[in-house]
């Protein structure tokens, strides 16, 4: 997909991977929406974006994926100020395994929320234009993280969500492909849950697996991430796949396919 005039949305997009990707988009030329929970940091970013891509191209809306309201509401007046919408990725996530409930709101029910309001704007039968929705799982969402089970049921349940959407997509002819990003450790600030008793809970006291885990799989840097989202983003070929990234570089985890299983196309 050719990125240059495309509206993308990005959560979670004030820090860390989201403003990453957000960035990598708007380098491509695409308008960016940004929407995240954390106002200031989200302004912060915004003023950095538009002082480097102009003013037209950035909007930021304060947004708490666990808000059906405030979710809906951020979707329309992107589409209204930038005209629809063609990349939609559903990035904000969190570790609390004590508030675990706040952990599959946002991570889980955050990214279902946002793939459906992004398939009612991107949809076919509702005059969209088609296009791609990416969701940020993890390696977590592939074998499990053990001082982190929520995290990791979270994770799984992207995958699982996103692979059945990937396929529902194409025997419903929606247009709109649905791909998954698995990252092992990034730097960003999500890593410092580590050191907080209070999100960790129980697990805390099993650091050797933690320190075990980290060194096994290393510490990616969001750049690295970057670059395979760009990857996955242009790279029309694979619906319903996940792009594994670790320090050794990414590859494609492929699943069977839609015409795998013989599902056809209503269109
Ligand atoms: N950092 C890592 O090691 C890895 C991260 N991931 C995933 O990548 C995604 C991004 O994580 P990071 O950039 O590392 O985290 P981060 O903590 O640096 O950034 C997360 C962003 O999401 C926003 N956010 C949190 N709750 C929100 C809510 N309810 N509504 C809207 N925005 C909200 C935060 O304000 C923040 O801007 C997450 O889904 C995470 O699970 C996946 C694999 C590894
Ligand atoms: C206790 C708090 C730990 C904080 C860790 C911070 C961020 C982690 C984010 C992740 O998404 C986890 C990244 C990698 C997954 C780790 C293990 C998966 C193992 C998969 C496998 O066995 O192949």
């Amino acid at each position: 997909m050719a990125l240059s005039g495309k509206v993308a949305v990005v959560t979670g997009g004030a820090q860390g991977l989201g403003k990453g990707f957000a960035e990598i988009l708007l380098k491509n030329g695409a308008k960016v929406s940004l929407f995240d929970v954390n106002e200031d940091l989200g302004k912060a970013t915004t003023a950095a974006f538009e002082k480097e891509f102009g003013t037209d191209n950035v909007l930021f809306y304060v947004c708490d994926v666990t808000s059906e309201k405030q979710f809906k509401d951020a979707f329309q007046r992107t589409v209204q100020t930038f005209g629809g919408i063609d990349i939609v990725c559903n990035n904000a996530g969190i570790i609390n395994e004590v508030d675990w409930e706040k952990t599959v709101d946002i991570n889980l029910s955050g990214v279902i929320k946002g793939t459906y309001l992004a398939m009612d704007h991107m949809k076919k039968e509702n005059g969209g234009r088609g296009g791609v929705i990416i969701n940020i799982a993890s390696l977590a969402g592939l074998g499990p993280f053990p001082t982190c089970p929520v995290y990791t049921a979270t994770k799984y349940g992207v995958v699982g969500f996103s692979r059945a959407m990937a396929m529902a997509s194409v025997a419903a002819g929606y247009g709109v492909r649905i791909n998954m990003l698995c990252p092992t450790f990034v730097r960003t600030a999500l890593l410092n849950t580590l050191k907080l008793e209070e999100q960790c809970g129980q697990f805390q006291k099993l650091l050797e697996v933690n320190k075990t885990f980290l060194e096994s799989f290393g510490i990616l840097e969001v750049s690295d991430v970057v670059k395979a989202f760009e990857n996955l983003v242009l790279d029309e070929s694979q619906n319903g796949a996940a792009v594994i990234v670790k320090t050794e570089g990414f590859h494609y985890v492929k699943f069977p396919t839609a015409e795998d299983l013989q599902i056809k196309s209503k269109q």
